[in-house]
């Protein structure tokens, strides 16, 4: 989108009206004329754009917030307001519903987590002592780097991480 120009010409002198160099020449204008109009901010809209409109209007066409036209279709916002918080209210039991179907199965998998987690310490440990007492070493590096290239793969950088910790809970830190 092209940028407001400014007001404020390089080669000239500021007039003496002259306050802010970043007022574009439209907004100028209006103010000079009286015609001021006041944007405010609406907070709860979270818009910068929105025309304050304390009380409803009957101006035709306008789409400015709070406006009522009859027969038009246009809806105040305090209408969408409470139509929405009715719905939220009529949706919050199948919600509520739906996040506790879910973190049951969150349950389960973090459960099944910690016991795949202590089952395959468990394995490292036997491969490890099995090794050892035959003669062999404790650790198996190219077997670990093996393991954390597969995580790496499947999980990027979390993945590193976890596999060094996984492998950790096995043979012990390095
Ligand atoms: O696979 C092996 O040889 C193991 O000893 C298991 C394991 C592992 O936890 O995955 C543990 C230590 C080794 O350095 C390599 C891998």
């Amino acid at each position: 989108m092209a940028r407001a120009s400014l007001c404020r010409p390089t080669d000239r002198k500021p007039p003496e009206h002259f306050t802010s160099p970043r007022i574009p020449c439209h907004t100028r204008r209006r103010d000079r004329a009286g015609a001021a109009l006041l944007f405010l901010r609406l907070r709860e809209s979270g818009s910068r754009r929105s025309r304050l409109n304390a009380e409803p209007t009957d101006a035709p066409g306008s789409r400015a917030r709070g406006v009522r036209v009859p027969g038009a279709g246009h809806q105040s916002q305090t209408d969408k307001d409470e139509r929405m918080a009715a719905i939220t209210m009529e949706q919050q039991p199948a919600a509520d519903e739906h996040i506790a179907g879910l973190r049951n199965r969150i349950d389960e998998i973090d459960a099944a987590l910690v016991a795949l987690w202590k089952e395959r310490a468990a394995i490292s440990r036997e491969v490890g002592a099995t090794r050892v007492a035959a003669g062999g070493t404790r650790l198996v590096l190219s077997r670990e780097r093996e393991i954390l290239e597969r995580f790496s793969a499947e999980l990027g950088a979390d993945g590193t991480q976890l596999a060094l910790l996984i492998l950790r809970a096995g043979r012990g830190p390095l």
